[in-house]
């Protein structure tokens, strides 16, 4: 597991240097693309780059405490894995060697609909919580059933995807007339719901079920006794019908830039999203995370924890499930400096008096409390990357 320069990889960025080199150019641009002209894509990134930190000096931390609870559970950091599709593209290890990495290390994997492995496997390779993503189908059954078997197999939550009435227009895809390898296949999925051969945008215009509405929350909830979460809410509209409907947390995602494009970066939409939610939920974000700062920023923004989704598929390209644990552990670590450095010894004192943002040569001062929520983030100038 070395760099183009012969080193160990030491950031997310260095492992996706390597997948870059590992993967067929067509896998490649399935995992790194984005939709229409990737403006949301390059923005997820950006904008953390327009964030400043503001530093504490003796503050006497020795060893900060970077663990969280969710939901009841503890995770070792503010941090786990967004669900992502097919992970036996990238490794042959696929999900089982994603969960035994993110076990290892006591932090989260939220399995996707579309895992090349079954729901029962994951969860004997992970010690650590799984919660399961849902794409709803046509029919019904296929959804539900797939609900009924995460309870029955010890999965602690769904998170409903809504913001996906189909997989949004992914130029390099279509340009690559990409489908998957034959040996990369839904493991958890029959019938029509399975992708067969056609193009993973075609496929979900088939058979993802467009005339849902929030009333699908109840359900999903009575039936599994599991609670739900909504991912991919942008908007305080949506935050407001979300907890109206009984979601047990939201995540706030624009699906890595890959639905609509051209809709603000995840970090910008945070503050409208838990000022609207009034801590009636926890809050969480993906989209653009490729540093311990960067987990330390969405926090102090608002964020209970943050996902990480190509950083995942790019550490398990690199170098398998020992490539994921690596990439985790250097999270973590990079999470735990900068907390020193700022003045927290948890997550939970991480307010948003620790950042600058764009346009604000002073900090946000009213409210101190934690999660306190600073200023909209300002639109930042980006380009397409
Ligand atoms: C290759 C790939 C596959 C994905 N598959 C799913 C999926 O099956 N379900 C889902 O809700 N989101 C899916 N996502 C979106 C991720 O959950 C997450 O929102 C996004 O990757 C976060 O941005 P990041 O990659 O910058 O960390 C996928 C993303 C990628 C890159
Ligand atoms: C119909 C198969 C679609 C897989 C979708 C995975 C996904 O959400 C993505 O962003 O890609």
């Amino acid at each position: 597991m070395t760099s183009a320069t012969g080193r160990e990889p030491l950031t997310p960025d260095d492992f996706a240097e390597h997948a870059r080199r590992e993967l067929p150019a067509d896998v490649w641009d399935f995992i790194a693309g984005g939709a229409g002209r990737e403006r949301t894509l390059a923005a997820n990134e950006a904008v953390f780059e327009t964030v400043r930190l503001r530093p504490r000096a003796l503050t006497g931390i020795e060893e900060p405490d970077t663990s969280v609870e969710v939901f009841g559970a503890r995770w070792a950091a503010p941090l786990g894995i967004a669900p992502v599709a097919y992970h036996s593209l990238a490794h042959p290890d696929g999900e089982t060697g994603t969960a035994a990495a993110a076990g290892r290390l006591g932090l989260p994997l939220v399995v996707s609909t579309f895992a090349g492995r079954t729901l029962e496997e994951v969860a004997g390779a992970a010690d650590a919580p799984l919660w399961l993503q849902l794409y709803c189908f046509r029919d019904a059954g296929t959804t539900f059933g797939l609900a009924r078997r995460a309870r029955d197999s010890g999965y602690q939550a769904l998170v409903l995807t809504v913001d996906t009435p189909f997989t949004g227009r992914r130029l390099r895809d279509l340009r690559n007339g990409f489908t998957l390898p034959a040996h990369v296949t839904p493991a958890n999925l029959t019938g029509p719901a399975a992708a067969g051969s056609a193009t993973p945008g075609a496929h979900s215009r088939l058979a993802f079920d467009r005339s849902l509405d929030w009333s699908v929350v109840a359900r999903l909830r009575d039936l599994s006794g599991l609670p739900v979460l909504a991912k991919g809410v942008l908007t305080a509209r949506d935050a407001g019908a979300a907890v109206a409907a009984g979601v047990a947390g939201i995540i706030v995602s624009n699906h890595g830039g890959r639905q609509l494009d051209g809709v603000q970066a995840s970090l910008e939409a945070l503050p409208e999203v838990v000022s609207a939610v009034r801590g009636r939920c926890p809050v969480f974000l993906d989209g653009g995370i490729r540093s311990g700062a960067d987990v330390l920023v969405a926090l102090a923004l608002g964020a209970r924890a943050v996902f990480v989704g190509r950083p995942a598929l790019y550490a398990l390209a690199a170098g398998g499930s020992e490539g994921v644990h690596r990439m985790l552990t250097l999270l973590i670590a990079e999470l735990a400096d900068t907390m020193v450095l700022t003045g927290h010894a948890s997550p939970g004192t991480i307010d948003a008096d620790t950042v600058i943002l764009p346009g604000h040569s002073r900090p946000h001062t009213g409210n101190t409390a934690p999660h306190a929520v600073p200023h909209p983030m300002p639109c930042t100038d980006r380009s397409p990357g």
